[in-house]
């Protein structure tokens, strides 16, 4: 049985979510860290650190340790960690110790990448620490049946990666991994808005324009937002409107190359396993998934049904607390 001390990570390059057994998820916050850097000092995690990106003095920096799904600033993940168990126990109302974690790692992650994630936990105060594949833990989240033999397709759009995989039988079949998420598609609107406008816009502003007049590639009715930046002309600030056909103009490229992959994943995928693919579908899963758009255009253009999981945030984090329990009754974890 899963006891509190046991818990699943979802270490993502966007969002750092917990999940415990009796309580499922009892955090979710983004991956960022306020750090003072003249006394090296951790000010803020999570929800308060990433308020302050782009908006702190010069000796205040708010940083995103994870990169492309992977470590890219190992102390600083540590100390996130070692912040989050303190505030994961806060919600408990004890004190989590030397938990045993599930926490999940890319795909394409290499065994230096995955060293350094579970050293990090590790790091970080947990007793044992156990990988498991990100869409292996994504397709148990979305409660897909990945113990049959049957294929089970996962696209997983994240902050730093897109993950495609075919799982059947408790395993993964084929995968490929992309390092382009809903990191890439802000910055694809930062980089547009420039061009376009000679306007500079921070990664926040450019993330909030894609959820709200953000598109794939598809047929819709317009929407448009009002955003504010720095004219790059004469260095004062400027509103501007932006239009969803705008940001389907320059998402494209991105969107385009996430299509690419999930139909090299297809095109590999075993001719026994192909038939389920046609009945069955595939899952849209991870915070890119819910771009508007999205699910009708993947569909139209791999002509097969695309479904969108029931919670993409949380499913990831879902499923390494789930599997947690059936880690215990395949191996010691130790
Ligand atoms: N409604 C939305 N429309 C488009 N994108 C969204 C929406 N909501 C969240 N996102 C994007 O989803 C991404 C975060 O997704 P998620 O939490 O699944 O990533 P992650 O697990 O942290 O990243 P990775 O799996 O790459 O490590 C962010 O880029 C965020 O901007």
């Amino acid at each position: 049985m899963l006891s509190n001390s046991e818990i699943g990570i979802d270490l993502g390059t966007a969002n750092i979510l917990v999940y415990s057994k009796n309580k499922g998820i009892i955090l979710n916050e983004p991956s960022v860290v306020a750090i003072d850097t003249e006394n090296k000092t951790v000010l803020a995690v999570g929800t308060e650190a990433k308020s302050m990106i782009g908006k702190t003095p010069g000796k205040i920096v708010a940083v995103r340790p994870l990169k492309d799904g992977v470590i890219a600033d190992f102390d600083v993940t540590t100390e996130m960690l070692k912040q989050v168990m303190k505030k994961a126990s806060k919600k408990l109302g004890f004190s989590i110790r030397k938990p045993t974690v599930v926490v999940c790692t890319p795909s394409g992650a290499t065994s230096v990448e995955r060293r350094a994630i579970q050293d990090a936990v590790r790091g970080s105060g947990a007793k044992s620490v156990t990988l498991i594949e990100e869409p292996v833990a994504a397709a148990i989240g979305a409660d897909l049946p990945v113990g049959e033999p049957v294929a089970n397709v996962i696209v997983d759009i994240g902050g730093g990666t897109t993950e495609v995989a075919i799982i059947s039988y408790g395993g993964v079949v084929s995968c490929n991994t992309i390092r382009i998420g809903g990191d890439q598609m802000d910055e694809d609107i930062v980089q547009y808005v420039r061009k376009r406008y000679n306007l500079l816009i921070g990664e926040r502003t450019a993330e909030l324009v894609k959820i709200e007049v953000g598109q794939a590639l598809i047929d819709h009715e317009e929407r448009t937002m009002d955003i504010r930046g720095r004219d790059l002309v004469t260095g004062l600030p400027k509103t501007i409107e932006l239009s969803s056909n705008e940001i389907q103009d320059a998402l494209k490229e991105s969107l385009l190359h996430i299509l690419e992959t999930i139909r090299a994943t297809l095109e590999n995928c075993p001719p026994e396993l192909s038939g389920d693919i046609v009945d069955r579908g595939v899952i849209l899963t991870g915070g890119g998934a819910l771009l508007n758009g999205l699910q009708d255009w993947l569909s139209q253009e791999i002509v097969v049904p695309v479904h969108l999981a029931p919670n993409p945030l949380e499913s990831v984090a879902i499923g390494t607390g789930r599997s947690l329990s059936v880690i215990h009754k395949l191996q010691k974890v130790k």
